[in-house]
């Protein structure tokens, strides 16, 4: 993809299954909004079909054209995809996501947690105001990498393999003290854990000594070490002591759920999956087929995946009019939040999908007036 600065960025639209249509949908109808209002670059949106229901009726997940569609776009905008019914013969779900991750070499998996005010706080204690950690996934192998290679033999045992390499772990980590030494510049101080299971196994023991060989590079940032266990406990106990975290496929996974449900539900968790050429932007949540096609789903995590896609353009293209619009977005969806007139149903309020996009597109105007002219200070 050349970095020369377009005018026009293209970008493939994959909204999936389930609410990933209905949140996208949202999303798209405020990334429009926000450019009516600005002088900035403009995005082109094309959808793009993929998914489990494609699957279904097409006996295939991820269409050659959707793929070349995301290889050639400036980046990927991405609802959610799988379905619990849909399965292959071997018992797994289509979820090309993970297809697209591998073909983009999308080893970053960046998933940021902050709490909102305005909604109800999951943990009593005052101090989950300052709940803002970003836990960075490594996603192109780890257990992931067993994915359609697991065995099931004769005697009843089945296998899948974890892949721990030099080149996943150190790529991965330096892009976690890379993030750290942003946010450093925004909090003043910044540390980055290393999540493992090192006392067990071999994979993790390297996967550590791999992320201490990076740690040396970056000497302004301080850097520790939990095993994943104990960090499942410390993500409960006192998340707001938590900056960034580096971390195995299947681990930032489940971390990520965990993590979401600090701040109340997958509704407000997006997320990025980078790679040094390609990127792209979705939130952490799944289809959700208990709520979908009852216009319940919380779009918040998704306009702050579409924000997020805005800030690495920016940063990619050098393009601060994206970086203003992606605060933009940001602080209309605070100022909706923080009004308390508008609620999310996932959080015990009875704004759908609808209504919380009408609100935050008619929010957009005063967070406009809000946001510094650029540059600005990215959020990292
Ligand atoms: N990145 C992706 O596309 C992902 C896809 N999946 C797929 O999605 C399907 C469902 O998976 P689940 O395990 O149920 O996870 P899920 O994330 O879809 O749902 C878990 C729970 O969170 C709720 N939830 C999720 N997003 C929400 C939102 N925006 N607003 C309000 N509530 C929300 C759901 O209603 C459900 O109760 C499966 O087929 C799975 O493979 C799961 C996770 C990620
Ligand atoms: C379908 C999944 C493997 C994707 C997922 O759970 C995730 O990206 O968090
Ligand atoms: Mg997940």
């Amino acid at each position: 993809m050349s970095q020369i600065t377009p005018s026009v960025y293209e970008i493939a639209v994959l909204p999936g299954d389930g609410i990933g249509v209905e949140v996208m949908q949202a999303c798209v109808a405020l990334l429009e909004a926000a450019q009516r209002l600005d002088r900035g670059p403009q995005l082109k949106l094309t959808r793009y079909d993929a998914g489990a229901q494609h699957y279904a009726k097409h006996g295939e997940a991820l269409p050659e054209r959707t793929l070349d569609a995301a290889r050639a776009a400036h980046a990927v905008l991405f609802g959610a995809m799988g379905w619990p019914d849909v399965r292959y013969p071997d018992g797994t779900e289509p979820i090309p996501q993970l297809d697209l991750r591998m073909a983009l070499d999308l080893y970053a998996g960046v998933r940021p947690i902050r709490w909102f005010p305005g909604l109800p706080k999951v943990l009593t204690d005052e101090r989950a105001a300052g709940i803002d950690f970003v836990l960075v996934r490594e996603q192109t192998e780890g257990l992931f990498y067993a994915r359609g290679k697991g065995s099931i033999n004769e005697a009843g045992e089945s296998y899948d393999t974890m892949q721990i390499t030099r080149r996943g772990t150190d790529r991965v980590s330096r892009f976690a003290f890379k993030l750290a030494e942003q946010r450093k510049r925004r909090r003043g101080q910044a540390n980055v854990t290393c999540v493992d299971k090192a006392n067990v196994f071999t994979s993790m023991a390297f996967f550590r000594d791999v992320f201490n060989d990076a740690a040396k590079d970056f000497p302004g940032v301080s850097f520790d070490h939990a095993y994943v266990d104990a960090m499942a406990l410390t993500m409960i106990k006192k998340p707001w002591t938590l900056d960034v975290m580096v971390t195995e496929n299947m681990f930032g996974d489940i971390l990520s759920d965990l993590a979401a449900g600090l701040i109340g539900g997958m509704g407000m968790a997006p997320s990025a999956d980078v790679g040094d050429h390609h990127g792209l932007f979705q939130p952490a949540h799944g289809t959700a087929p208990d709520i979908a096609g009852q216009g319940k789903a919380n779009p918040g995590a998704m306009f702050l995946s579409g924000a997020m896609m805005l800030d690495w353009l920016a940063d990619r293209h050098d393009q601060p009019e994206l970086e203003q619009r992606a605060r933009t977005i940001e602080a209309a969806l605070e100022a909706v939040l923080g009004s308390g007139a508008v609620r999310p149903m996932e959080y015990g309020g009875d704004a759908g999908t609808k209504a919380m996009t009408d609100a935050v597109i008619a929010a957009l105007p005063q967070a406009a007036a809000t946001i510094p002219a650029a540059p600005l200070a990215r959020r990292a």
